[in-house]
């Protein structure tokens, strides 16, 4: 790939076995952890790629009672609406084995994101370092909801970024709600998950390309992508 990141990318044959892969890997990268915290922290994306990963992670057998499960981001939309990520991850991934898991939210009721932060960062501050990272990537280079050229985006992209990021993208239908890249860099382990020759050529013209042109670039840092056609 070019750029003066590396990026170690894992091809699939097809999307199944990448999403069987992905799972297993987050199960491996989860039971080690464990090993060494009392508590783990998965963050995982909403979107369409990642409900078949959820679907096998769900049922793998683990310590699902000491880990907590946050979503990368959030659209500001009841949980029980069809594009909130957090009902998304509640359906697919909190169920079965792993509906032992603490789901922490990116959402309360409130009409603006960030009238709930104060109380939304409370709860999250004490589950960072994030310790096992997923990310997915729209074909527009966004990843969590760090969309790019939206008003805030450099803010929720600096060093010293607070927690969370309110962007409100014209190309979507809600406000956003996103961890910073800050607090994405800091996860001891960074995977990221792109289905598609769109979504592959998109991530390779992004490390040609400033963060606020292409925000995945921000959290490439010792990424592991795993792309599937
Ligand atoms: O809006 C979002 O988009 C990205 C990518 O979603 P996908 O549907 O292309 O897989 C996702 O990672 C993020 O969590 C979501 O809020």
């Amino acid at each position: 790939m070019e750029g003066n990141q590396s990026v170690n990318i894992v091809e699939y044959a097809d999307r199944e076995m990448a999403a069987i892969d992905v799972a297993n890997m987050l199960a491996g990268a989860l039971k080690s952890c464990l090993l060494r915290q009392d508590r783990v922290s998965l963050a995982v994306p909403g979107g369409t790629t990642p409900g078949p990963i959820f679907d096998t992670l769900s049922a793998v057998d683990l310590d699902w009672h000491r880990v907590h499960v946050l979503p990368t981001d959030e659209r500001w939309v009841p949980q029980d609406d069809a594009r909130s990520n957090g009902g998304l991850i509640r359906a697919r991934l909190l169920t079965g084995r792993a509906a032992a898991a603490t789901y922490v939210p990116l959402y309360a009721v409130a009409e603006r994101p960030e009238d709930a932060f104060a109380e939304l960062e409370a709860k999250l501050e004490t589950e960072l370092p994030i310790s096992v990272l997923l990310l997915g990537m729209g074909a527009d280079m966004h990843t969590a909801s760090l969309f790019p050229g939206v008003a805030g985006l450099e803010r929720a992209l600096a060093p010293d970024a607070p927690i969370l990021a309110a962007l409100r993208p014209d190309t979507v239908p809600e406000p956003r709600v996103t961890l910073s890249a800050r607090v994405l860099n800091g996860a001891l382990a960074k995977h990221l998950v792109i289905f598609g020759a769109d979504k592959r050529a998109a991530l390779e013209r992004a490390m040609d390309l400033p963060p606020l042109d292409a925000p995945i670039r921000a959290v490439m840092d010792e990424m592991t992508v795993h792309w599937a056609e």
